[in-house]
């Protein structure tokens, strides 16, 4: 568990108090004095980042590292792998924590929230800020259960390179393919992790083998194990020819030794560490024209001469190209191999600068960040995660989000670590920032300076002619950071088929004051084709044109509220025409009883219509060795499912079809079973589709309570 300890700088007023990390206190707060930030820190700040250990940097660097020293990364996996562990490891041997938590014993930093704890799973990613040899990591923790997909999604979408966790005893698992593909998707560069190597059963080559074959990528073997299950004690390094092992007596892992392998003291190791880095070399510059022209020319005789840098510095590009992945491999539990996990991150994996994003060019130095995730606080209200692509954020910040079209201001700005945050005076590209104050930011919004930074953007791209911004709708022309959230489905709709007329009347003295209503309202059906709800709203030209302008507002409030909690269910109502008939209102009375009238009057409407509940309809696409296509199109049929299409993909078979989502609960861990891990799907909306009446009294009565 973190511990902090509360400081009250006593001699120096411009710090009231800091909690910090007890592992340097007095040093943190005589370089703060000296440095005299242009901000006071604020009353709860945590430790700065950089100041633990003994560098002592500017202010703007510890704040602003130089984006060239910034890593955006996530850790991705199948469930059980070993994410939350691994995490644990890393944010101790950096310095952030000052013990080892346990995921078993639920002490984790990063699985902050108390339903994880309890459920022992990651749902919610928690972004963490630390530094590492001079590089500023930021750390998302992506979860990997199978229905939290979205989850996985949003963080990716901000990353600029991924650890992928395998379990060695398993390899690649059917997880480990969703999240792959994810990664695919967005072009995040990679490098493997095979973790729990100390477990019985683990098999660096199997792991290996399983990459190759079952992810279709070319891994480029960086270490080696040096034994395997019990025996394992450490990893060679082929890049270096080192072999580093940890000392037994010591239980953190934080030390371990570094020695160049040796003819006289080890020559099969040697001999082996020798024909892999000789491998290694020959496939880097199969992949990269560079590196083959400086092995060519000047080593070609004698790959040991050529320097450990090159051969790295080729290794980058490889891994930012996407064209193969570094292979690390170590024992999260056991404390072995994750420091070089980290070397690994800040050598191999890409910076900002180096990820090509497209609508970059267009907003230059403009603010331009995607919000990925909104966590609540008591206390703050509203925290909402960044990434900022371009320009600067700062506290007192007025912003504009494209997606909301609305304006509001930054309180506070803060960079997150778990839930301990430290208060902060700007941040710049790059960085993960998290701010405080928006109430009307959610989840994938892109975040700009204001509405006309985001048309001078868009103006900007479509005279270069970017044929995708030529849409009509003006927010869709808007350059998007943006993560593509599909619909939610988890609710029932539904729509009345007939036509319902209700007379109402509202009479109510409030004080000395009577609010008096009268109106007529008439529901009828009407046919759409949108997956969204669509409501219209209809006024007989009998009803008073100045009584109407003063209370349109109100009674379109009243139909919206009346439509969103619907009689059937409590589900919103959709594709319903609501026609005002007629409107009489007393003089004084309040817009509130007006909007109160028609909602009941409109409520009272839909119940005596007939009703009918829609289901979501989902597109199913389900990716299947073929060995094992026959069971899964058995068990579609029964769930409903119509199969419009089966494609071949390499040694796969793809199946395409809808099936509603009633029927697809739990379906990740049949489909698992059905299909021995081999099979993957994915799933969005397609439409709503009207239940027929039997399944539709089912559901009814279920929900009653009947049967
Ligand atoms: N033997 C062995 N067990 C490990 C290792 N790393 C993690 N574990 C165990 O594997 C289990 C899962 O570890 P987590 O770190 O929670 O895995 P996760 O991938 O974060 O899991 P989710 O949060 O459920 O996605 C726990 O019981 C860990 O103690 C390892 O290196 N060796």
């Amino acid at each position: 568990m973190l511990t902090n300890l509360r400081i009250f700088a006593m001699s120096h007023q411009t710090i009231p108090s800091v909690y910090i990390n007890n592992i340097c206190c007095y040093k943190i707060r005589a370089s703060l004095k000296r440095l005299k930030p242009h901000v006071p820190l604020g009353r709860n700040c945590s430790s700065l980042p950089g100041l633990i250990g003994n560098d002592i940097k500017s202010l703007h660097s510890i704040i602003n590292p130089p984006i060239a020293k910034i890593r955006n990364i996530g850790i991705m996996a199948h469930i059980d792998a070993g994410k939350t562990t691994t995490t644990e490891r890393i944010l101790y041997y950096s310095g952030y924590t000052r013990s080892l938590g346990d995921v078993d014993d639920g002490d984790t930093v990063t699985d902050f929230m108390a339903q994880e704890r309890e459920r022992g799973i990651t749902i919610q990613s928690a972004a963490v800020t630390f530094d590492w040899k001079g590089y500023r990591v930021n750390l998302i923790d992506t979860p990997g259960h199978v229905d939290f997909t979205l989850e996985v999604e949003r963080c990716l979408r901000v990353l600029d390179g991924a650890v992928a966790v395998f379990d060695a005893s398993a390899g690649v698992e059917a997880q480990t393919l969703t999240v792959w593909r994810q990664a695919d998707k967005h072009n995040i560069p990679r490098i493997c992790f095979l973790n729990k190597m100390d477990k019985t059963g683990a098999s660096f080559k199997y792991a290996v083998e399983s990459i190759r074959e079952k992810l279709k990528a070319k891994p480029l073997l960086l270490q080696l194990p040096i034994g395997e299950a019990k025996t394992f004690k450490g990893v060679v390094d082929v890049v270096m020819k080192e072999k580093l092992l940890w000392n037994c007596n010591s239980n953190d892992g934080k030390d371990f030794e570094r020695k160049p392998l040796l003819e006289m003291n080890d020559p099969e190791l040697l001999k082996e560490t020798t024909e892999a880095r000789n491998a290694l070399i020959e496939q880097v510059a199969d992949l990269d024209d560079e590196f083959a022209d400086l092995v060519l020319e000047e080593f070609s005789e004698n790959f040991d001469l050529l320097p450990a840098e090159k051969l790295q510095t080729a290794i980058h590009r490889v891994t930012l190209a996407q064209t193969a992945v570094p292979v690390l491999c170590g024992s999260a539990l056991k404390n072995k191999g994750i420091q070089p996990l980290l070397d690994a991150v800040t050598m191999y994996l890409p910076s900002p600068e180096e990820r090509n994003y497209e609508f970059l060019q267009w907003y230059k130095d403009d603010l331009c960040a995607l919000a990925f995730k909104v966590l609540h606080d008591k206390q703050r209200g509203p925290l909402v995660f960044m990434r900022i692509y371009s320009g600067t954020i700062k506290p007192q910040l007025a912003i504009h989000n494209i997606n909301g079209n609305c304006t509001e201001r930054i309180s506070r700005l803060l960079l997150p670590f778990a839930d301990q945050h430290v208060e902060i005076p700007s941040l710049t590209a790059g960085n993960i920032a998290l701010t405080v104050g928006l109430k009307h930011t959610a989840t994938g919004d892109t975040i700009v300076s204001s509405k006309s930074s985001a048309l001078a953007a868009a103006r900007r791209a479509e005279r270069e002619g970017e044929k995708k911004h030529r849409q009509n709708n003006e927010a869709e022309r808007l350059l998007l950071a943006g993560v593509e959230i599909p619909e939610p489905v988890f609710f029932c709709t539904i729509e009345p088929p007939s036509l319902s007329k209700q007379p109402d009347t509202l009479d109510r003295t409030l004080g000395d004051k009577r609010h008096l209503v009268t109106v007529e309202v008439e529901a009828r059906p009407i046919e759409t084709s949108s997956v969204m709800p669509v409501i219209e709203f209809e006024y007989a030209e009998s009803i008073n044109e100045g009584l109407l302008k003063v209370s349109q507002e109100a009674i379109e409030n009243g139909i919206h509220s009346a439509c969103l909690q619907g009689p059937l269910l409590g589900s919103p109502i959709q594709d319903v025409a609501i026609t005002l008939h007629s409107l009489t209102i007393h003089p004084g009375t309040s817009t509130t009883m007006i909007s109160a009238c028609v909602s009941r009057c409109v409520q009272k409407a839909l119940k005596k219509a007939d009703k009918q509940v829609l289901e979501p309809l989902m597109n199913l696409e389900v990716t299947v060795a073929r060995d094992y296509l026959s069971p899964v199109l058995a068990d579609l049929a029964q769930r409903r499912g119509n199969i419009q299409e089966i494609q071949t993909r390499q040694d796969n078979k793809v199946v395409i079809g809808f099936v509603p989502l009633a029927e697809i609960m739990g379906y990740s861990t049949v489909l698992r079973t059905l299909t021995s891990g081999s099979a993957t799907f994915a799933l969005e909306l397609s439409t709503y589709q009207a239940m027929n009446p039997q399944d539709q009294n089912t559901l009814l009565n279920r929900r009653s309570g009947l049967t």
